[in-house]
């Protein structure tokens, strides 16, 4: 109903004198490099529409207020993803499969950037639900697993900016989906962040310890790791595991957004792509091992020793819970 159907068509003379070297060699040549010099205006327009969008007043409406990811917006076009699966955010298929949702919305809604954060006063994450670990269904243990994949693609690899406002303990995935922002400001006090599974008889998958060994030290990374070291918030300062130290959620969530402000006057599409180069060693590794990796996160549920300690490792948390 009146809308052009074709919008941009060029028309290349296949004979003119500056094709005819090229279109003698191979058919539809002149068309082919008609279409390469389009490209950088292309890129050029895209890039364009994508600053006009970011630069538009915000407050847009997103809808997903689930009842275990809440996802806003505010006034500076920042979206704020908090968990909020009480008492501890650990990661369930249910949490995971909302915060994999939630990051399509923030993909889909071009904000300026996104801040991770938590419901809890207490506690950024506890890291994935050990419920979901210990004697699993098979069949939901797969899809636990590769909706976690899924979610680290979704975040590490996201072409939107991102921040961690870490307002209590991130233990094992807690610290993972930190680390997998590209800035953290954590709360300061009694909190505790690491990669800790060596404590549980667990072993961190090679991308748990890939996005450790980008936010840290190798050096500092081998001996954490294997140490199943929970890093004090002074310590994960010094080691840069942390960026900054707030003195509470609101601070941490403002120092966040200082840091998202930087990229006001960067073009989207640069930074988007740098980022991007700079994330994809580990992401090119887990895409091509990632049946592999599922099939060993389920052959290590099946095994008893694993089982075992992860029982004992319940009892205790259950014990220091009820006293
Ligand atoms: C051997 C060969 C292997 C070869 C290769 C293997 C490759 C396979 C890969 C497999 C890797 C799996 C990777 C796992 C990563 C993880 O994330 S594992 C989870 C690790 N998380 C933790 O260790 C954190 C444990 N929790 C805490 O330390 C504390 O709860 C807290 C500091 C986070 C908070 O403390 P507080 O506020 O005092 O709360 P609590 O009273 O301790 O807990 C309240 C309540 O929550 C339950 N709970 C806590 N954490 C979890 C959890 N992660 N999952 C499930 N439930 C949790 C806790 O039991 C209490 O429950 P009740 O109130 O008693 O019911």
């Amino acid at each position: 109903m009146g809308r052009a159907l074709v919008w941009d068509a060029t028309c290349v003379d296949s004979l003119a004198a500056s094709h005819l070297p090229s279109t003698s060699q191979k058919a539809a040549a002149a068309a082919e490099s008609a279409q390469m010099l389009k490209r950088p205006k292309m890129f050029l327009l895209r890039q364009a529409v994508s600053n006009a969008r970011q630069l538009a007043p915000s407050v847009r409406a997103m809808s997903s207020k689930g009842p275990l990811v809440d996802l806003t917006v505010d006034n500076d076009g920042v979206a704020i993803m908090t968990l909020q699966r009480p008492p501890v955010n650990s990661l369930n298929l249910d949490l995971l499969k909302e915060i994999s949702k939630s990051l399509d919305d923030v993909a889909k809604n071009k904000s300026r950037g996104m801040i991770l954060t938590s419901s809890s006063p207490t506690v950024f994450s506890a890291g994935l639900d050990i419920m979901e670990m210990y004697k699993p269904d098979m069949k939901r243990a797969e899809e636990f697993w590769t909706t976690l994949q899924d979610v680290w693609f979704k975040l590490y690899g996201s072409s939107f900016a991102t921040a961690a406002a870490i307002n209590g303990h991130a233990p094992a995935g807690g610290c993972l989906l930190s680390m997998s922002c590209e800035y953290r400001a954590m709360v300061g006090g009694k909190f505790t962040i690491g990669l800790n599974e060596t404590a549980l008889g667990i072993v961190a998958p090679k991308w748990f310890m890939d996005t450790m060994c980008r936010t840290i030290s190798m050096r500092q990374a081998e001996l954490a790791l294997t140490t199943a070291k929970m890093f004090t918030v002074d310590e994960a300062l010094k080691c840069e595991l942390i960026d900054e130290i707030a003195t509470d959620k609101a601070d941490a969530i403002n120092k966040c957004k200082t840091f998202l402000k930087k990229f006001e006057k960067i073009p989207p599409l640069a930074r988007a792509i740098t980022k991007l180069k700079m994330r994809e060693e580990p992401i090119k590794n887990l895409q091509t091992s990632r049946q592999a990796d599922v099939q060993e996160f389920l052959s290590f549920l099946k095994n008893p020793k694993v089982q075992q300690s992860l029982e004992m490792y319940i009892q205790a948390l259950k014990q220091k819970a009820a006293k």
